[in-house]
């Protein structure tokens, strides 16, 4: 029988690492017992187990199969698919994603399941894109979304996105590292009321 540690596929699975670690402290701080939770794109499923120590009800989505995998046996629920796609309109208080966000030159573009974890394509916004037209979907209306991105994925450009689908962006937490600053967005509706 294989015990858990074997079980893990690094070279399937992107480990967490210092990007998670951030979006795991804001978890912390922005995520309250007995919220609905959804984390996309959610690896080895170690942000969605910080969100459940939380209290929260929590449950991941990836397009990995040998992510649902390990966060499963992580514990966490989880479906394979697309961004938010499986999911119902209204459903979740918060969503939580460490995407992609690496711009990748399309020379240097590999296929693999952990180029696929870190490349956001030719602008970095590759899935960051699709995600934000979407997400708006699937949050309840006093819903919000902790979303991570790096200084190289164009905070500009990801803030008007945001609006262009009706999201108020605020940076929320933010550590330097030699070639990037690694950021957490709070997204909220504009229509949320905070207090
Ligand atoms: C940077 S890793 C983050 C993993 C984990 N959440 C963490 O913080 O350690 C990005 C994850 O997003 C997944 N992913 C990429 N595109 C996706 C998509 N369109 N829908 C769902 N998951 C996706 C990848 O398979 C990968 O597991």
């Amino acid at each position: 029988m294989t015990d858990l540690a074997e079980r893990r596929e690094p070279d399937l699975v992107y480990q967490p690492a210092e990007d998670s670690r951030l979006l795991g402290d804001a978890t912390r701080e922005f995520v309250d017992e007995g919220d609905v939770v959804l984390d996309v794109g959610t690896g080895s499923g170690w942000v969605a187990s910080v969100a459940a120590e939380e209290g929260a009800d929590v449950v991941g989505v990836d397009l990995n199969p040998h992510a649902c995998r390990e966060a499963r046996d992580r514990g966490v629920q989880t479906v394979r698919g697309d961004l938010v796609e499986p999911f119902r309109n209204d459903a979740f208080d918060a969503v939580l994603f460490n995407p992609p966000y690496l711009p990748t030159d399309p020379d240097d573009e590999g296929d693999d399941w952990l180029e696929k974890a870190l490349s956001g394509g030719e602008t970095g916004r590759a899935v960051v894109d699709p995600f934000l037209d979407t997400v708006g979907r699937v949050l309840k209306p006093e819903g919000e979304v902790l979303l991570l991105v790096s200084s190289l994925t164009g905070l500009d450009e990801v803030t008007e996105r945001a609006a262009e689908n009706g999201l108020a962006t605020a940076e929320v937490a933010s550590e330097k590292f030699p070639f990037e600053r690694l950021i957490v967005l709070r997204v909220i509706t504009d229509n949320h009321q905070t207090d």
